[in-house]
Order: structure tokens, then C-alpha cells, then sequence
């Protein structure tokens, strides 16, 4: 397990993470995310020792991480940095046997993840000749050779196909599976919901929520939403009613307490038909835009 306690770190007297404290559980995939700014990155570097840090402490299995436990760490970094002038296979294999692996295991641990990420073909290109996106796919593999005990990737999805995330995706499940803790930041909030056991939501060097999916959407607000026959105006008029949109029959609501939705059903059909009354749970991207916008 990894454990960040009230880390931070400052650059002069700015202090771009300030007193951070979550955890990446064994098996648990967490999702971090936050705007541009917000210190992931620099929250990143810290964990895997790149940056110093100017204040707290970082654990892993309850005692403080040092040099030999990073070295088990896989990390995919925001500045890419692989040797542009290797091969595919060349640099896995290399990176594989710097993780600790003999040649015959770096070999079909390289090779196994150059299948699963649909680099088969491109194995003996060097990394400068392949797209984009194909480089991404290098760099992920590149993080998960070797077995990793705790996965730290800066953006992993940023830049791939729907099928690339989606390998990238079932790699990743196969790691938590295994008990391996994966910490990854994204911008992608509907993948980082499908995706993540838990999230940490940051904003401004500070964490604003962390928590499962589930528990983060109940901080949201929840809304209905009616839909008439006819005209929804008169929800207006109903006490306890915040009407947010009403147009061609269709309401979008927030209701003051509970017992306002069975008056305002009733009201409802009343009136007429109704063809839909149905509670909205906010989604973890609505959820953090109502966070980040406060
Ligand atoms: N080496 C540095 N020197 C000075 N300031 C820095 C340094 N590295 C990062 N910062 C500042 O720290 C803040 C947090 O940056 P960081 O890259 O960690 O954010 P982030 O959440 O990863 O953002 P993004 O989503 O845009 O990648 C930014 O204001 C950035 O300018």
C-alpha cells in the first residue's frame, strides 16, 4: 500500500502541493485527477523520487520509500523519455533487464506486451518512426515491465485509440487483480469512472475528495427530471421546486426534500400524462465540476 501523509512541496514561496494525504490500496485502481496545475505531476515525481519534498512523508507498507522499494515501482512519466533511437524490442528488453529480469524473461515479458498492445508488427522499428500514439503504447509497456509492484503513470491514456485504452484498460485490471496498487492521473473523467475503485480529486496543490466513485457522486446533486405530455411551466409555481430548465415538456429539477417529489408527481399527473419522472445522479465528472467550480 502506498501512503501519502500531508506531502508537500513548494517551488520558492509558491507551495504547488500543499499537505496532500490519500492512499492507493493493494488491488485498487485510483484515479487522480484535477485541472492543469493542480500538482499531480509534481505529486507523481515525489512519489517515485524524482523531486524532493519539501515537507511530509510517503510510505509504502507502512515504512517510509526508499531508493530499492522505487525500483519496483513502474512509472510512466508526463516527459516521455525513451531512447528514440531504439528498437521496440531493444528498449524493453533493456528496461526489463534493468528491472531485474534474466534475458529470456525480458525477451517474453517485452514480447508478450508488444502483442497485447498491437505493437507485434512494429517490434524491430525504432521508437522515432512510430506514430504518436505507437510511441504511447511503448511507454506504457515500458512501465509495466517486470513485474511493478505499484504502477505511477502520468496521463497513460492521453493520446490513444478506443482500442489501445481499452488493452491499456485490461492490462491495468490484470495488475489490481494481481494486488498491484495503480495511481493514474487523467483528464478523461467518464474513463477515469468507469475505470477507477477510487478517486482523489485535487484542485489548486490541495485534495478536495477522495473516496470511491459511489461516495464522491452522492456528494453531487441530485436532480429529477419530468417529462409531460404537455407543458411543464407550472412546476414553477410548486413550493420546495428549484426548476434549473423547463422546456417542451421536459423540466430538469432539484428538489428541496424528498417528500416535494411525491407532490409534484401527483401534481403531475393531475394534470395529465407523464411519461417520465426519474432521479439524475450526478456523474463523477458533474461531481467535479461543481467541486472545482466553487
Ligand atoms: N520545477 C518547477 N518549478 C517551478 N514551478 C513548478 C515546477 N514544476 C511544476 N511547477 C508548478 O507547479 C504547479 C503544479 O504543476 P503540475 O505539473 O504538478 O500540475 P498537474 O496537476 O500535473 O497539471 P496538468 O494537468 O496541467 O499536467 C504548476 O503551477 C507548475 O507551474
Amino acid at each position: 500500500m502506498l501512503e501519502l501523509d500531508n506531502v508537500v512541496r513548494r517551488f520558492g514561496d509558491r507551495c504547488v502541493v500543499d499537505h496532500v494525504s490519500f492512499r492507493v490500496d493493494e488491488g485498487r485502481m485510483t484515479g487522480f485527477v484535477g485541472g492543469n496545475g493542480a500538482g499531480k505531476t509534481t505529486t507523481m515525481r515525489m512519489i517515485m523520487g524524482v523531486l524532493a519534498l519539501s515537507g511530509g512523508e510517503i510510505r509504502w507498507n507502512g515504512t517510509p520509500v526508499t531508493a530499492a522499494d522505487r525500483r519496483g515501482f513502474g512509472y510512466m512519466p508526463e516527459e516521455r523519455g525513451l531512447y528514440p533511437k531504439q528498437t521496440v524490442l531493444g528498449q524493453l528488453v533493456y528496461l526489463g533487464r534493468l528491472r531485474g529480469l534474466t534475458a529470456r524473461a525480458a525477451e517474453r515479458s517485452a514480447s508478450d506486451l508488444i502483442d497485447r498492445l498491437s505493437l507485434t508488427e512494429k517490434r524491430t522499428e525504432r521508437l522515432e518512426s512510430l506514430s504518436l500514439g505507437n510511441q504511447q503504447r511503448v511507454q506504457i509497456a515500458a512501465a509495466l515491465i517486470g513485474e511493478p509492484h505499484l504502477l505511477v503513470l502520468d496521463e497513460p491514456f492521453s493520446g490513444l485509440d478506443p482500442h489501445a485504452v481499452d488493452s491499456m484498460a485490461e492490462l491495468l485490471r490484470e495488475h489490481t487483480d494481481r494486488g498491484v496498487p495503480v495511481l493514474f492521473s487523467s483528464h478523461q473523467l467518464e474513463l477515469v469512472e468507469r475505470l477507477c475503485d477510487d478517486l482523489v480529486i485535487q484542485a489548486a496543490g490541495r485534495t478536495l475528495a477522495r473516496g470511491t466513485a459511489d461516495s464522491l457522486r452522492r456528494r453531487g446533486r441530485v436532480r429529477h427530471r419530468l417529462v409531460t405530455g404537455g407543458p411543464t411551466d407550472w412546476v414553477r409555481g410548486v413550493k420546495g421546486v428549484d426548476v434549473i430548465t423547463s422546456e417542451n415538456g421536459t423540466a430538469l429539477l432539484e428538489l428541496a426534500t424528498d417528500d416535494v417529489a411525491d407532490r409534484l408527481l401527483a401534481e403531475a399527473l393531475r394534470r395529465g400524462p407523464v411519461r417520465e419522472f426519474a432521479e439524475i445522479v450526478p456523474s463523477v465528472a458533474d461531481v467535479f465540476r461543481e467541486m472545482t467550480a466553487a
